[in-house]
């Protein structure tokens, strides 16, 4: 079953609680968070992630798209992040790997993410150390770009070696994602499915929910 998590980028903030309450039958609920330093926008922080959690049961999936997440991951996770997904390329191999565990030693979902221009391999050595890799296919910072289709051969690689090492590590795609381009992503070996503009520009949620699943 594709899990599906609407990103809150794409939503009108001045109703934030009515759009999170239009969100029926996702499985996740994608958080961004960008500092303006490792891409050039600024989002949402924690005050914002308090309430939302406050606000809502789902799972939520924070995406920090900052420099040396090290230093707030448990922040994030005091917050009330269910997952927190990290970048490979925001500080060094041992400072990633360091707040992998800090997550996982939480009792939470630990995420590594890739740049469009990262070599897939980059995450390889991090895989007994993830719950999920999140595959960028558009160059983070803005929602409503247009899908990267040649990312997809990342996740054709990453779900092979999850698979013949018989790992439970979902893998996570974002950016210009719609019903035509889940399609292509779902036949790639993809699980979760983030989608912005697609859901929180659609009138009718629950249906674009479901053609995101393929189901129609
Ligand atoms: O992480 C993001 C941008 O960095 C967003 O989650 C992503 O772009 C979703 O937006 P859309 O579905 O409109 O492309």
């Amino acid at each position: 079953m594709i899990k599906i998590a609407p990103s809150i980028l794409s939503a009108d903030f001045t109703r934030l609680g009515e759009e999170i309450a239009s969100i029926r039958d996702a499985e996740y609920l994608h958080f961004d968070v960008m500092d303006g330093i490792f891409v050039p926008n600024i989002s949402v922080g924690i005050p914002v992630l308090e309430a939302v959690r406050k606000f809502t049961d789902m799972t939520l999936d924070v995406h920090l798209m900052i420099t040396e997440p090290v230093r707030y991951v448990k922040n994030f996770i005091d917050a009330g992040a269910d997952i927190v997904v990290i970048h490979v390329e925001a500080d060094t191999p041992e400072r990633t790997a360091e707040a992998l565990k800090v997550i996982r030693a939480s009792g939470k979902r630990a995420g590594l993410s890739l740049k469009p221009k990262t070599p897939v391999d980059a995450v390889l050595p991090y895989l007994d150390l993830l719950d999920l890799i999140l595959v960028m296919t558009v160059e983070p910072g803005f929602g409503g770009q247009k899908f990267m289709a040649d990312q997809l051969d990342k996740v054709r690689y990453l779900r092979a070696r999850i698979d013949e090492r018989g790992l439970g590590c979902e893998i996570e795609v974002d950016g210009g994602i719609n019903p035509e381009t889940a399609k292509l992503c779902v036949d790639a070996g993809v699980d979760v499915l983030v989608a912005g503009s697609a859901v929180f520009g659609a009138g009718d949620r629950t249906g674009v929910i479901r053609r995101l699943r393929c189901l129609s």
